[in-house]
Order: structure tokens, then C-alpha cells, then sequence
């Protein structure tokens, strides 16, 4: 069945991401960042999905990117790291280019400090992944490929 699946997925990594592999590896694993990047590029190619990708550990560069990604992207799979807790201006930029979203943590926030147990995403996610370890972003692509539609606009 040819169903509709999103075309283009961006992949997007916040504050202290860039440590993964060596950054409290009991909670994060020891996959680092350009690992979890390469087999999320081979898992959107085998779903003929063009995947992009970016990491920064500054807010406003988060939000410019997503900005950019309007009327381009048709879905974002994020770990927004520490700003999840804390961001009202990156849930903003989400609603704001209204471009559908998955949630990914790699560890469970809900078994950790009081601070981690609320989301400023999670209430306008597609859906919530955490505790999953890396898997989290596969199964997140794997969701977002066959679940969030394009928009019926020029890809
Ligand atoms: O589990 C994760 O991927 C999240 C990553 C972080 O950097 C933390 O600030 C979050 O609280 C949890």
C-alpha cells in the first residue's frame, strides 16, 4: 500500500548532546553522537527519506534552525536535552512553523530528579520516547516516517 509517508525528517540534538558516548555513560550509553547520526542516515535511507541533522548547545541556534526547516521539513524527531525542562521559547518555535514533532530522551526523566519530570514539548508531541536509551531515536524515525503525513506542499 503506498501510503503517505513523510519525506524529510530532521533530527535535532540540544545542549551537551555532543558529549554522548563519554557524558555519564550509565544514564546516556556509550554510542556517541556521530554514531546515533549515521545509523539514523542508513535507517531514513532504507525508508527513502531524506534525514538532516544538527546539534547545538545554544537555544536560539535550536530555533533559528527550526525556523529554517519551515515549509521544507515535514517532520522533527528532538532530544532538546536540559532545554526540555526549561524552554518555553523552543515549544513556541515548534507550534510556530507548525511542523509535527517527536519527543526523544534517551534516559527514563521520569525516574530522575523532580526538575526532569516536566516536559514544556511533550503536551503538543506526536509522541513521547524516553528511557529507550539510543533505540529512542530509531524508534522515533521509524515512527515519524509512517505516522506524520507532508503536507501537501512542494517538497
Ligand atoms: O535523557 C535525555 O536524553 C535528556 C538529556 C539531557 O541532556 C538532560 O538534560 C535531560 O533531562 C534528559
Amino acid at each position: 500500500t503506498s501510503i503517505a509517508m513523510a519525506k524529510s525528517i530532521l533530527l535535532i540534538n540540544g545542549p551537551n548532546l555532543n558529549l554522548l558516548g563519554t557524558r555519564e555513560p550509565t544514564l546516556y550509553g556509550s554510542t556517541t553522537l556521530p554514531e546515533v547520526v549515521a545509523s539514523a542516515q542508513k535507517q531514513a535511507s532504507s525508508l527513502s527519506i531524506r534525514l538532516e541533522s544538527m546539534q547545538s548547545n545554544h537555544e536560539g541556534v535550536l530555533i533559528d534552525r527550526i525556523h529554517q526547516a519551515r515549509g521544507k521539513i515535514d517532520a522533527v524527531v528532538i532530544n532538546p536535552g536540559a532545554l526540555t525542562h526549561t524552554s518555553v521559547a523552543l515549544r513556541d518555535a515548534l507550534l510556530g512553523v507548525e511542523i509535527p514533532f517527536v519527543e526523544v530522551h534517551i534516559s527514563n526523566i521520569h525516574k530522575r530528579e523532580a526538575f526532569r519530570h516536566h516536559s514544556y514539548l511533550s503536551d503538543k508531541a506526536e509522541a513521547v520516547i524516553c528511557g529507550l536509551g539510543v533505540y529512542g531515536y530509531e524508534a522515533a524515525i521509524e515512527f515519524a516516517a509512517r505516522h506524520i503525513k507532508p503536507k501537501d506542499k512542494a517538497q
